[in-house]
């Protein structure tokens, strides 16, 4: 510890007091003025003050007030030729007697401060605007009330997932393709305490094993040849402050799930070719269509790693398991439908439900997505029917063993052909004519043949 010698100390203050950008002044109990700093006698313009009473001096005070009262009086407004300032009055004490008062201005014009309050406002404005625009951004566009479904099963998967996306719990989100894995990793990712952090993405099954260990880990200078000059950040250095999601964890190499659960465990990379770990506060969402069990078991998947991602597994099932959904998701995917492509659907005919329902959706609701989005180019008018749909229909009881006169499989075998053609050249039927090398004019006659 350091000491000082009271002499310069005293003049330290004295110069300190002296400078300040404040107003300030002291008084004794009776309102005898001790001190007085330059800025409040050059604002006041007077001089030589020391000894007076501070009522000859300033107008409206009450410094003598409090000096009597000993009760301090914070941002009282107080009017000084013609202008409002804010003044503190303080009472000193020593050994439980008031020795002194002690006066400060915080604004010299009330006007400061409604300006000061107006820059507040602008600034909180535009905070909101920064927010909304980085979360739009930053990609974490879904929310729960994205997520359609109500029925008890997608009710019950919601509800565990709102829970859980208050903590900063490791999620594994598992259920078959296009379930809506992704979807709810966003919701998890904006309703959590990191909304306003990155939400990252990495496909797993998508980015070759050679690349995935740098892709995720980031790279030194020099870490290899074809190496950017500057090094590289891993995804996992980008999502800082926010959300990872691991999607296809199940197609990770078994050599990175080894790093992976390092990571998870302490909490920190190494960038390749590195030699320094780098901590980071991530939140890890994880997911997979495959049964990591299964996959545990052919050896495929580290039984420690599922173990460590496993604390809370979603379980998101599939579409054929929760047909009441159907009329919602197709009313809501219609309206989304219809504004990206402008083609309007008025009524949808009853056998379209008969179809829907009847089908397993392997694909589930993304594959759903595309059946509508199909069906739509192939409408005419602005009625949907189930012949619009490039779903098998439902198996015909009559038959026997499947077994049909042969015109008739051919019939369907040429109408579904037919079906592709139009849906994948949208509409063009001289294109799909094209595609299936055949005549305009025996195209025109099969179309009318099908009702198509
Ligand atoms: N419950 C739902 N409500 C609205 N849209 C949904 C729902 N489930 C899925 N979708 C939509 O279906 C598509 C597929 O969803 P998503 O990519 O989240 O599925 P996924 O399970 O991650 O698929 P994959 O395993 O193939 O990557 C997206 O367009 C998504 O918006």
């Amino acid at each position: 510890m350091r000491t000082f010698d009271p002499q310069s100390y005293q003049d330290l203050l004295e110069e300190v007091l002296e400078k300040a950008h404040e107003c300030i002044v002291v008084t004794d109990p009776d309102g005898f003025i001790l001190l007085m700093n330059r800025r409040y006698r050059e604002f006041l313009g007077v001089d030589h003050v020391v000894g007076k009473h501070v009522t000859e001096v300033i107008p409206n005070t009450r410094m003598h007030i409090v000096g009597k009262s000993g009760k301090a009086e914070i941002a009282e407004i107080q009017r000084i030729h013609g202008q409002d300032m804010i003044a503190n009055r303080v009472p000193i004490f020593k050994n439980g007697k008031l020795v002194a008062v002690l006066g400060t201005v915080m604004f010299q014009d009330v006007r400061e401060l409604h300006a000061l309050a107006a820059t507040v406002d602008q600034l909180k404005r535009e905070l909101a605007y920064y927010k909304r625009e980085l979360r739009r951004k930053l990609g974490a566009n879904y929310h729960f009330e994205n997520i359609i479904g109500s029925s008890p099963k997608m009710q019950a998967v919601k509800k565990l997932a709102q829970k859980v996306a208050k903590s900063d719990t490791t999620v594994l989100i598992t259920g078959e393709s296009g379930t809506g894995k992704e979807l709810f990793a966003h919701a998890i990712h904006a309703a959590s305490r990191r909304e306003m952090g990155p939400f990252i993405r990495v496909n797993c099954a998508a980015i070759p094993d050679t690349l995935l260990e740098s892709e995720l880990f980031g790279y030194e200078a020099g870490a290899f040849t074809g190496a950017l000059q500057k090094g590289k950040k891993g995804k996992f250095e980008l999502a800082n402050h926010g959300t990872i999601l691991l999607d296809e964890i199940g197609d990770m190499p078994l050599t990175l799930q080894a790093k992976l659960l390092r990571v998870l465990q302490e909490k920190e990379v190494e960038r390749l070719g590195g030699t320094k770990p780098i901590s980071i506060d991530v939140r890890i969402i994880a997911s997979t269509h495959r049964d990591l069990r299964e996959r545990i078991r052919e050896g495929k998947f580290r039984e420690d790693l599922f173990y460590r991602l496993n604390v809370v597994t979603i379980n998101i099932p599939p579409l054929r398991e929760r047909l009441e959904d159907l009329p919602e998701l197709v009313h809501d995917l219609l309206d989304q439908l219809m504004e990206s492509t402008g083609i309007h659907v008025r009524k949808i005919e009853e056998d379209v439900w008969d179809l829907l329902s009847g089908y397993s959706w392997p694909g589930n609701v993304r594959e759903l997505r595309n059946a509508l989005e199909s069906a739509l180019h192939l409408m005419e008018g602005d009625c949907l029917k189930a012949d619009h749909f490039l779903i098998p229909q439902p198996e015909k009881k009559e038959s026997t063993f499947g077994v049909r006169p042969l015109r008739e499989s051919i019939e369907e075998a040429e109408k579904e052909a037919i079906v592709r053609a139009l849906a994948a050249t949208v509409g063009n039927k001289l294109e799909a004519a094209k595609l299936l090398g055949i005549s305009k004019s025996s195209f025109y006659q099969k179309l009318e043949k099908y009702g198509l």
